[in-house]
């Protein structure tokens, strides 16, 4: 059976963030993943996982001005020097918080910029990020995002081209963070997706869809999806990216014992 993460970004959130941690681990969780940990010094979060007994599993680089719409710097030719500075930063939390695995995310599409020149600035960068966090031994993600409903004008949003992009990047410490719930909405097919790709999946996420609310919600098998992920060895974690309908506690009803 996969090993669920509680996303905090998504769940506990009538909650302040550091009671999520707690509130995660009483409910069974052994890890957490979130978006950002940079409002908060690493020794608190580290300080928040201990008490918790919880493992930081994953979170994510630096997005450029979140709060003003950016997500993601890693395909944006003129912002190389803020990139690098986010990689930095990034590497002393994952150090401090020992954390495995970062998700970089690629930024929306310049349109006056051509897609040779953005393809290019991504691998450079990306090569970069996983040179730094080699030396910890950590894995850069590399995650499809569709962006038809969720993130308009998200560059990086197929599977294949992610999937290709990987292979340009050529580290071993680079790998595809599958969304599952992304996925569906990019391209459907997902257990021909996972089996086609395992060697290539470094963490996976999901939520249903439409809604992006708890598995069981809406069009996607997960105990299916969840069988097939163990009949392949993945020993991976499963990221719980999804909004609950009502509290999180009352949405675990899905989680296999
Ligand atoms: O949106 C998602 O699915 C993610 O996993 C990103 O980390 C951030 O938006
Ligand atoms: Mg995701």
């Amino acid at each position: 059976m996969p090993k669920f993460a509680a996303n905090l970004s998504f769940l506990f959130t009538d909650h302040i963030f550091r009671e999520r941690f707690r509130l995660a681990a009483a409910a069974g969780f052994q890890g957490v993943e979130y978006l950002f940990p940079y409002d908060w010094p690493a020794s608190e979060v580290a300080e928040w996982l201990k008490a918790a007994d919880v493992e930081q599993v994953l979170f994510n680089l630096p997005p450029g001005d979140w709060a003003n719409g950016e997500r993601g710097l890693a395909c944006l030719p003129d912002r190389q020097g803020e990139f690098a500075e986010g990689v930095e930063q990034a590497l002393n939390y994952a150090m401090v918080l020992d954390c495995q695995r970062v998700h970089c995310m690629a930024g929306l599409r310049p349109w006056a910029v051509a897609e040779a020149e953005l393809e290019a600035v991504y691998v450079a960068n990306l090569r970069h990020a996983a040179d730094r966090f080699a030396t910890i031994g950590a894995t850069v993600m590399v995650e499809p995002i569709n962006s038809r409903i969720d993130m308009p004008g998200y560059w990086l949003d197929g599977i294949d081209k992610a999937l290709r992009l990987i292979e340009s990047i050529d580290r071993s410490n680079v790998k595809l963070q599958l969304d599952l719930y992304h996925a569906q909405i990019i391209q459907g097919d997902l257990a021909r997706t996972i089996e086609e790709n395992i060697a290539q999946i470094g963490h996976v996420q999901i939520a249903d869809n439409p809604g992006r609310h708890e598995p069981g919600t809406g069009e996607i098998n997960y105990p299916f999806l969840f069988s097939v992920l163990d009949r392949l060895g993945y020993a991976g974690w499963i990221g719980c990216e999804y909004k609950p309908l009502a509290t999180t506690e009352e949405g675990l009803g899905w989680m296999p014992k």
